[in-house]
């Protein structure tokens, strides 16, 4: 279970603004957007660990929280959870920023897992 806290847990890994290509038919931003840049941050974190190359191999949980609007500024921060022979399992935060950066709104939360690959395409062990 991810503990409600009232600051952003773990590093900023991206952030990026929201634009009206990204909304759904309500006019709010379409969760797989939202999802989507949780991926990539994530990818990032568990590159970063791994040294080399990953794949997304599970989404064990996603939350969303409150709704992401046009020209909010998304905030994701990771941080390392687990790491196994070839997985590595990052939790993630999702914090919009808006009216001129005075709110900061946890939005999403989650947890994905990535898999090691060496060059070759193949699992790779991660350096403990
Ligand atoms: C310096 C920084 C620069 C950074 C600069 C680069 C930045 C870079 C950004 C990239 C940003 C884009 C990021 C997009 C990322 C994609 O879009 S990836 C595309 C979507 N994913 C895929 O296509 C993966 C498809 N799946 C597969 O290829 C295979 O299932 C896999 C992942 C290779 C695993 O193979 P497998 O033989 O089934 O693996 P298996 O031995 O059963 O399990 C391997 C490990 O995974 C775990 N696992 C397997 N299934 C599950 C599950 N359902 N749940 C939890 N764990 C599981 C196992 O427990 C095991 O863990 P370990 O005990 O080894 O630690």
């Amino acid at each position: 279970m991810i503990v409600e806290t009232s600051e952003p847990k773990g590093a900023l890994t991206i952030r990026t603004l929201a634009m009206p290509a990204d909304t759904n038919p309500a006019g709010d931003i379409f969760g797989g957007w939202v999802m989507s840049q949780m991926d990539i941050a994530g990818a990032i974190a568990a590159v970063e660990r791994a040294q080399g190359r990953v794949v997304t191999v599970a989404v064990e949980a996603m939350t969303f929280i409150a709704p992401v609007k046009v020209g909010d500024i998304l905030c994701v921060y990771t941080s390392i959870e687990r790491v196994g022979n070839t997985s590595i399992t990052v939790g993630l935060e999702a914090w919009a920023r808006r009216n001129r950066l005075d709110d900061r709104v946890k939005v999403t939360e989650g947890r994905f897992v990535y898999v090691s690959l060496g060059e070759d395409g193949q699992k790779r062990r991660i350096e403990p």
